[in-house]
């Protein structure tokens, strides 16, 4: 646990803990050797000479006092390290998530991401003033206590250094079996919150099928498993807690009537008896409260195993020489990739696809649902690295271009547009927070961005919600398509930037486009015919594979797929009803 703390911390959270860990340490032996001076303050007191306990007292009263002040110490600095905790988690966890791959990102891991962040990180804010003091308090005050005790009555001492060791290890018996049920309930509770948080996601979609919660198998499903682990962690966990209370009971009832025979057969005085009993006592408390601290220790450990493991994810590999691109040029050679890289079976989602991307060219990539064109996009941010094959910008693999660097050629705009909670103006001023207001303007008139300000009565400083919640599908396509291109990158990439596009402003946006040609290297994915018919060139991608190029021109005479596509283009206007149709 200790460990983990240190781990999660890093190095520069370790001198405060190694702080802390001392103060604790240093309260704990004083309340074990304040404990062991009742051996001879009791002797004294009750034997012949009563006068001679003032010193014995005096070294008591000064071991309580010290132990008050370390102890007091102590817990301020557990404050102190459990908000350090939190900056240092936080501030870990966001720059982790900047370096781990795209592909990390899987729904289950952004949700557990989420939840680590969220209320695992308040959780184990408290460890160290909570948990971490009364743990160690309750493991060395005993130890001390009965090490002391040896220079005090040699003979109370071997018997509590025999009760030591079985007592504790009842306890760990009963904690060991707590600790894997307490897993399982913890992992069957994750699964609970993220079926929970889908279901509140959907919303609209499960009201719409007319689906309530109890018609919602999944969520159903992970309530009673939460149920089942709670169910188990009581019928298996509690003998364990129970076998450790009755210990505690018989060692204490077995050296009372040990006790009381030494004293019948003479070889025992009473002040020892009874400092014996009085020391049986503080042990048995110091040790339960072991019980109690390992439990909430347990979960403690469970959650930091867990943000250990997603800050030692491994990060996204960067170039250890950085090379920069010598052009605006794109070119795939020979790329074929799979989501799943250890997947070597079946069809991959891109095979041995070859282009080129001239610089200040426009490429028009277009196809069928599902055929791999946002993938090809995803592969030119390096979003994700490819399986086989190359990917270059500026005559370098992108897997040598520093991320900076990368994200500085390559401009995106994606069919799914985030955007973040505050006005227009801040979302589309992300890009280039530097912008002067002629750049925000000719970004706002390119993409239409400008009749959308028009229209809404706080214009720019509209605030958008949530995710762009407060804007239409439209509204919020326009928004980050000024966004891409206030970024001003050399290469831009557009997918399905149309899509949520009227006709009127979807003409006017393929206006735009074509005379951003000149100035940039284009790839603009479509369903839209009309917005790829004057392209440098067309890509037709279909089962992840390349199957016909070439301008609009030479793909309609070759009477290929290009061709029937743009055919049937007179009776619906958009690729993806055709290609369903067809
Ligand atoms: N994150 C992912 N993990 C696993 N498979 C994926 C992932 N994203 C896409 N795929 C699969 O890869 C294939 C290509 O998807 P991609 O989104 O690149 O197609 P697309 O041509 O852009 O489709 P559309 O026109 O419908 O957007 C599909 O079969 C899809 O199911």
């Amino acid at each position: 646990m200790i460990r983990q703390l240190y781990r999660v911390l890093g190095p520069e959270g370790s001198r405060p803990l190694n702080r802390l860990l001392a103060l604790q340490v240093g309260a704990a032996i004083l309340q074990g050797i304040a404990f062991a001076l009742l051996v001879p303050v009791l002797k004294a007191l009750l034997g012949t000479d009563p006068d001679g306990v003032w010193p014995w007292l005096t070294a008591f009263t000064g071991c309580v006092v010290a132990h008050a002040v370390l102890q007091g110490a102590a817990l301020s600095g557990g404050f102190t390290v459990g908000s350090r905790l939190s900056r240092v988690l936080h501030r870990r966890m966001a720059d982790q998530a900047l370096r781990l791959p795209l592909g990390w990102f899987t729904a289950g891991r952004t949700a557990e991401f989420s939840r680590l962040a969220g209320q695992n990180v308040i959780q184990v804010m408290s460890t160290p003033a909570h948990l971490l003091r009364p743990f160690i308090s309750s493991v060395l005050t005993p130890v001390t206590l009965v090490a002391a005790t040896f220079c005090f009555d040699v003979r109370t001492a071997l018997v509590l250094l025999v009760c030591t060791p079985v007592l504790f290890a009842v306890q760990q018996t009963s904690t060991s079996v707590m600790r894997r049920l307490d897993l399982a309930r913890d992992a069957a509770i994750g699964e609970s919150a993220d079926r929970v948080l889908e279901y509140t996601r959907n919303q609209p979609v499960l009201r719409a099928f007319g689906r309530t919660a109890e018609g919602y198998g999944a969520l159903d499903d992970a309530l009673v498993a939460e149920a089942r682990a709670d169910r188990r962690l009581i019928a298996r966990g509690l003998p364990g807690l129970v076998s450790f209370t009755f210990a505690t009971r018989m060692v204490f009832a077995l050296l009372l009537a040990l006790g009381v025979s030494w004293h019948l057969d003479g070889s025992v005085a009473v002040p020892t008896l009874l400092a014996l009993l009085v020391l049986l006592v503080r042990l048995i408390d110091s040790v339960s409260s072991a019980a109690e601290a390992g439990a909430g220790m347990r979960i403690a450990r469970n959650t930091l195993e867990r943000l250990g493991a997603v800050l030692d994810e491994p990060p996204f590999p960067q170039p250890a020489e950085p090379q920069t691109p010598r052009d605006a040029s794109v070119e795939f050679t020979g790329v074929t990739f799979r989501y799943d890289a250890g997947e070597a079976s079946g069809r991959p989602v891109l095979n041995d696809v070859t282009f080129r991307l001239p610089e200040r060219s426009m490429t028009a990539l277009v196809g069928p649902s599902g055929a791999g064109k946002t993938t090809v996009a995803s592969l030119i941010a390096r979003f994700r690295d490819t399986t086989e094959g190359t990917v270059r910008i500026g005559g370098v693999d992108v897997r040598d271009i520093a991320a900076d660097d990368l994200a500085a050629h390559v401009s995106l705009v994606f069919q799914d547009v985030y955007l973040f909670d505050g006005t227009i103006e801040e979302n589309v001023r992300l890009a280039a927070p530097d912008a002067g207001p002629a750049e925000l303007a000719e970004a706002a008139a390119l993409s239409g961005l400008d009749r959308v300000i028009e229209e809404l009565p706080d214009g720019w400083d509209t605030e958008v919600g949530e995710g762009g919640a407060r804007l239409s599908g439209g509204q919020r396509q326009r928004v980050s398509i000024a966004r891409a291109l206030l970024k001003d990158a050399p290469i831009l990439v557009l997918d399905e930037a149309t899509a949520a596009l009227d006709q009127e402003n979807e003409a006017l946006f393929a206006e735009a486009v074509r005379t951003l040609a000149d100035r940039k290297t284009l790839l603009v994915i479509a369903h839209r015919l009309s917005t790829v018919v004057h392209a440098d060139q067309i890509l037709v991608l279909e089962d992840g594979e390349i199957t016909e190029r070439g301008t609009h021109d030479d793909l309609v005479t070759a009477g290929g797929t290009y061709a029937s596509f743009w055919q049937r283009r007179a009776r619906a206007h958009g690729w993806r009803l055709e290609a369903a149709r067809s």
